[in-house]
């Protein structure tokens, strides 16, 4: 009796979470969780084929994210939706499993946009834009990296100089700003005698240019930019006043990297069903390709580094939640997910075969996705150091 009872209860055990991870979330979080993952299944999936073909962003659908909540979500006041850090990673799990660019979208208007605002504007400048941005009304960009300055943003040669009467000038270049060309709004940091300042431009302003780059292998549902700052004319109460130095941006960063390691998770899992259930479907050599050893031998490593890469992102969120994270833990998860992600969804394609390389798939998709989504927020070798340097007290950033 009990033989068969615990035989029923194997064979019920979810295969994508083998260790009942879910039995770790609040009913609120499940909710939460359930609700992203059936707009991802019904708003998404049936065109992210085309879209990435065709390098559209479903601009669309923005509004529908404000409306669930997904904007700005782990914000407070102001309109924003002051949901959990674990419930804003369970959510970008769940976007992620649909499309990296569907999740970048969320963590630049969110994470960096409106964090930015959120935490280092005035009153006025939250007033005016985070509950449009909230909404979807406004969209929003964050302009940190330049064609010269990527991972090293401290050397970067955009500046902003004081005039006489308190207004600003603006002059320099971005690169692969996030959302630029469709955005209302951009925070641009640039270098002022007072050190890395960031400053609110309306996208609209004389001399702000935003030109979508093109002919990308990656991260094709998705918009970035060139930047172009000639002249940019702004008054002086454009910047925002309660920050100096790259601690701003870099506080931003944090939190996007920290959804990052969540959505990484959502790419490999969905890797992990498509391959899983291809293999039980495929037929050669007459039976089931998920009937031989080295198949099943891959489907388990992926499975052991999904449950594994969701437990340290969960961990990350409890801190968070709790007040107690550090920087540095949010490498460990970022450089570790973002990697274990892309070797599950490169796995996952060489189980399809040829079929594979098509769009009808998601793991390559994914895969090439997560060549971005290891390059930015920090790259792996990034990553490494900043761990390095923590664990050994020696820097070997230069
Ligand atoms: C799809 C996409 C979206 C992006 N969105 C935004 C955005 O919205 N806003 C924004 O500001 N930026 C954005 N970025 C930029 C991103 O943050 C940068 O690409 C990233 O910081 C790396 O900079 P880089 O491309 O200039 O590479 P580089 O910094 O030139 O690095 C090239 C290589 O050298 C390595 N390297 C650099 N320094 C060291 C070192 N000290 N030791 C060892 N190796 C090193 C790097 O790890 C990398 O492998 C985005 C990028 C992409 C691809």
């Amino acid at each position: 009796m009990t033989t068969t009872a615990t035989a029923q209860d194997a064979a019920d055990l979810d295969k994508s979470d083998l260790l009942n991870l879910e039995g770790l979330l609040s009913e609120v979080e499940i909710q939460l969780r359930d609700k992203v993952r059936a707009f991802v299944d019904e708003r998404f999936r049936p065109s992210i084929a085309d879209w990435y073909e065709n390098a559209h962003f479903p601009v669309e659908i923005v509004r529908e994210m404000g409306e669930l909540g997904l904007l700005g979500m782990h914000l407070h006041g102001y309109g924003c939706p002051g949901r959990s850090a674990v419930e804003y990673g369970l959510a970008a799990m769940e976007l992620e499993a649909g499309d990296s660019g569907l999740r970048t979208f969320v963590s630049v208007q969110g994470s960096l946009a409106m964090s930015a605002i959120h935490k280092f504007g005035s009153e006025e400048q939250k007033n005016r834009y985070l509950p449009g941005m909230a909404k979807g009304e406004i969209i929003g960009c964050f302009g940190l990296t330049e064609p010269t300055a990527g991972s090293d943003p401290g050397s970067m040669a955009t500046t902003a100089t004081r005039n006489d009467d308190g207004s600003w000038t603006l002059n320099g270049a971005k690169r692969w700003i996030g959302l630029a060309s469709i955005a209302d709004i951009a925070v641009i940091w640039a270098a002022t005698d007072e050190g890395i300042r960031g400053f609110l431009v309306p996208t609209d302003t004389a001399g702000f240019t935003a030109t979508p780059i093109e002919q990308k292998l990656s991260m094709r549902a998705s918009i970035q930019c060139d930047i172009d700052i000639a002249d940019v004319q702004l008054p002086a109460e454009a910047v925002l006043p309660d920050v100096r130095g790259l601690k701003g941006p870099f506080s931003c960063l944090n939190e996007a990297r920290y959804g990052i390691m969540w959505g990484a998770m959502g790419a490999a899992r969905d890797s992990y069903e498509v391959a899983l259930k291809y293999a039980q479907e495929r037929m050669q050599f007459d039976k089931p390709l998920s009937g031989y050893q080295i198949t099943q031998q891959k489907l388990v490593n992926m499975v052991l580094e999904i449950q594994k890469g969701i437990l340290v992102a969960l961990q990350t969120g409890r801190l968070k939640d709790a007040g107690t994270l550090d920087p540095v833990q949010i490498s460990v998860g970022k450089l570790n997910n973002c990697r274990e992600a892309i070797a599950i969804c490169r796995e996952a394609r060489t189980m399809l075969g040829g079929n594979g390389i098509t769009l009808e798939y998601s793991p390559l998709r994914h895969a090439n996705n997560l060549e971005s989504v290891r390059t930015y927020e920090g790259t792996d070798e990034v990553h490494t150091l900043i761990l390095g340097r923590h664990i050994t007290g020696e820097q070997a950033f230069r």
